[in-house]
This record gives structure tokens, C-alpha cells and sequence, in this order.
């Protein structure tokens, strides 16, 4: 069986280091913030990142990444923006790497998958993303989410061992296509939570849900992706979890848009990440390269920058050329 260590004590890490210690297994969990570690190890909870969520008694933390050298195998569940400066200070070991953040990086453009790979060129990599709300994989609920390596005898042995009565984790080798959903749903979610804010209704909301799933096929195909990655856990199935609930931060981002907020004020003081603010110009301009058109993500990228107003936007994607739904 496959000890895991988790990289990330935020509400993901988190929840995660609980779901795999929630049979008893030993977990041992990685935070930034020694308040997160001394709130796990003496009460259980956590309670800066996932408070009211009773942890499991075999799962410990520590602010040592030295002291996952025990483990088999590592859960990477940091922001994406801080993915590398975190990995520089591990000693991977040639230990697989499971990358659960969701983006890409701002100053590179690259995926998770790209930035691990080149701290850590002698570990394989698995990506874990999907439609999983921390608090209710913390508490037990039923999820469900896409396992993607491109070493398939890792993936199958990765599934087997992270697997849990309540959590089932689906096979795939297409890693592109797992991140490329996580990273452009995030995106997505600001512009639903935008519509909802806005009161501009649910037939918008579904339009929205169905071109931006459009946007996100066109991006991840000509980033070589597979369309069956898209339309499944990691991309489909994420995209419709986090445009329907302010559960999602990047949907409660969107709504504080809406409702006439800037992103400056909603962005400040906040110590949770809502991780489509950073990849929105990154998308954007990974497509424009690319010449993807992803006007939705575009829309969402310029009420962040504040350089148009919900107004301005709507009316513009409205205004588009009318064209062939393909
Ligand atoms: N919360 C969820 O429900 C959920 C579900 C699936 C995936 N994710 C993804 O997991 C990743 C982590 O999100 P989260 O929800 O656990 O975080 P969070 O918002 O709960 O917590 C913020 C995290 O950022 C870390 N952080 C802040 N500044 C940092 C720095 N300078 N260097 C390193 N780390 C820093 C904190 O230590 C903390 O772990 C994101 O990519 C997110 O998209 C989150
Ligand atoms: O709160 P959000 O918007 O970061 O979404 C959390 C997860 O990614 C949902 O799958």
C-alpha cells in the first residue's frame, strides 16, 4: 500500500490528507503556516483553511518538507502560482508527484504538469482534478475525479490506493486535457458567478456553461488534449459544479463582479485563492497564440482588469457575429 504525504494544507491539501487518512491510514500533511500545522496536530481541524471539519487522528502535519521523506508518494495541492517555489525546496526523490492544483503559471504559461516536470525531471506525474468541493470530500461525501498519467501502470496503482468507499478516482493517460479542464473551468466560473451577480438570469447561465465549455474544447484540442478528457470529470463535469454554487470561490469572485464590485477590492486581504483570476491572461494569451478564439474568457479577463464594465462586455458578446454553433 502507498504511504501518501500531501504538499498544501489549504482547504484541498486538506480535505485530501483527510479523505486518504480516513480509514485509519497514516497521512502526513505539508502547510505553510505553522497555525495550520499546530490546529491539525492538537485539534484535529483545521481551523484557518477548512474550519469545523473534524480531522482524523492519523493525520499529522508539519512545516518540514524534509519530514515527507517517508512517503511513497506526494499530493501537490499548493496554488498554482506557488507550485514551483514550494517543489524547489523538496527532495522528490524520484517519488511520484500527484498535482491536484488547478491552473497554469502566469509567468511561463505552463501547465502543472510542465512546471513539476522541470523541478523534478526524475518523478513521474499523475494529475487529480474533478468537480470536488474540499468541505464535502473533508466530510465524507461521494466524489468523483479524473486520475491521469501518462504512465499507465503508475495511474492504475495510484487509483487503487487513493481510491476510498467515497472517493473514486477514473483512469485516464490524457494529463493535458485533465489540467486544461481544471484551469479554463475556474475561468468560467467567474463569468457564471458574473451573470448571477448581475441577475441576468439561468438561460444565460446555461448558454454561458455550454459556449465556454465550447471555449474550453477549442483551447484544450489545440493544446492536445482529448475531447473525452473534456467532457468528463475534469472538465464538463467541473465546469457545472462551479458555475452553479457560491461554494465556488471563483463563482463568488464573478458575483462580486457582477454586482458591481472591482476585482481590486474582491481580489484584496483575501487568504483563500480563487485561482481563475491568475489564469484567466494566461489562457487568454496562451489562445491568442494559439489564435483560439475564447471571447467568454476574454470578457472575464478584462472585467479583472478592470478595463470594461459588465455593461460593456455583455453587450459585446452579445453583438458577436451571429455564426454555426460547430
Ligand atoms: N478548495 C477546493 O475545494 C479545491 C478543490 C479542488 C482543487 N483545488 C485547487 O487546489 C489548489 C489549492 O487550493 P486550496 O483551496 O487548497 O487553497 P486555500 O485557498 O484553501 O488556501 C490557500 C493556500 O495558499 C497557500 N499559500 C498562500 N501563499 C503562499 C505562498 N506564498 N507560497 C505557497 N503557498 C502559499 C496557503 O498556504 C494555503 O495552502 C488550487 O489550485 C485550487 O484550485 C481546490
Ligand atoms: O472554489 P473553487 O472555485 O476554487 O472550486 C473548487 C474546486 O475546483 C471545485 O472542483
Amino acid at each position: 500500500m502507498t504511504s501518501f504525504g500531501v504538499i498544501g494544507g489549504g482547504a484541498w491539501g486538506t480535505a485530501l490528507a483527510q479523505m486518504l487518512a480516513s480509514e485509519g491510514a497514516p497521512v502526513l500533511l505539508w502547510a505553510r503556516e505553522t497555525e495550520v500545522v499546530e490546529s491539525v496536530n492538537t485539534h484535529h481541524e483545521n481551523t484557518l483553511f477548512l474550519r469545523g471539519l473534524a480531522l482524523s487522528p492519523t493525520l499529522r502535519a508539519t512545516s518540514d518538507l524534509g519530514d515527507l521523506d517517508a512517503c511513497d508518494a506526494l499530493l501537490v495541492v499548493t496554488p498554482a502560482q506557488h507550485m514551483r517555489s514550494v517543489l524547489a525546496g523538496l527532495d522528490a526523490r524520484g517519488r511520484p508527484l500527484i498535482l491536484c492544483s488547478k491552473g497554469m503559471e502566469a509567468k511561463t504559461r505552463l501547465l502543472m504538469s510542465d512546471v513539476a516536470a522541470e523541478v523534478h525531471r526524475d518523478s513521474p506525474i499523475a494529475v487529480l482534478s474533478g468537480p470536488t468541493f474540499a468541505h464535502e470530500v473533508a466530510a465524507g461525501l461521494p466524489a468523483a475525479v479524473t486520475l491521469a498519467s501518462a504512465d499507465e501502470p503508475l495511474g492504475r496503482r495510484l487509483a487503487k490506493d487513493i481510491a476510498r468507499p467515497a472517493f473514486r478516482p477514473y483512469l485516464s493517460s490524457d494529463v493535458i486535457g485533465a489540467e486544461i479542464g481544471g484551469a479554463v473551468k475556474n475561468v468560467l466560473a467567474i463569468a457564471c458567478g458574473v451573470v448571477d451577480g448581475a441577475g441576468l438570469g439561468q438561460n444565460a447561465r446555461a448558454a454561458l456553461i455550454s459556449r465556454g465549455f465550447a471555449e474550453m474544447t477549442r483551447f484544450g484540442l489545440a493544446k492536445g488534449a482529448h475531447a473525452e478528457t473534456l467532457a468528463g470529470l475534469a472538465g464538463l463535469g467541473d465546469l457545472v459544479l462551479t458555475c452553479s454554487s457560491t461554494s465556488s470561490r471563483n463563482f463568488s469572485l464573478g458575483k462580486g463582479l457582477g454586482e458591481g464590485r472591482s476585482a481590486k477590492e474582491l481580489l484584496a486581504d483575501r487568504n483563500t485563492v480563487a485561482e481563475g483570476a491568475h489564469s484567466a491572461p494566461v489562457v487568454l494569451a496562451a489562445a491568442r497564440e494559439m489564435r483560439v478564439d475564447m471571447p467568454i474568457v476574454a470578457a472575464v479577463g478584462e472585467l479583472l482588469a478592470g478595463t470594461r464594465d459588465v455593461r460593456e462586455v455583455v453587450r459585446d458578446l452579445l453583438a458577436r457575429p451571429l455564426k454555426s454553433e460547430r
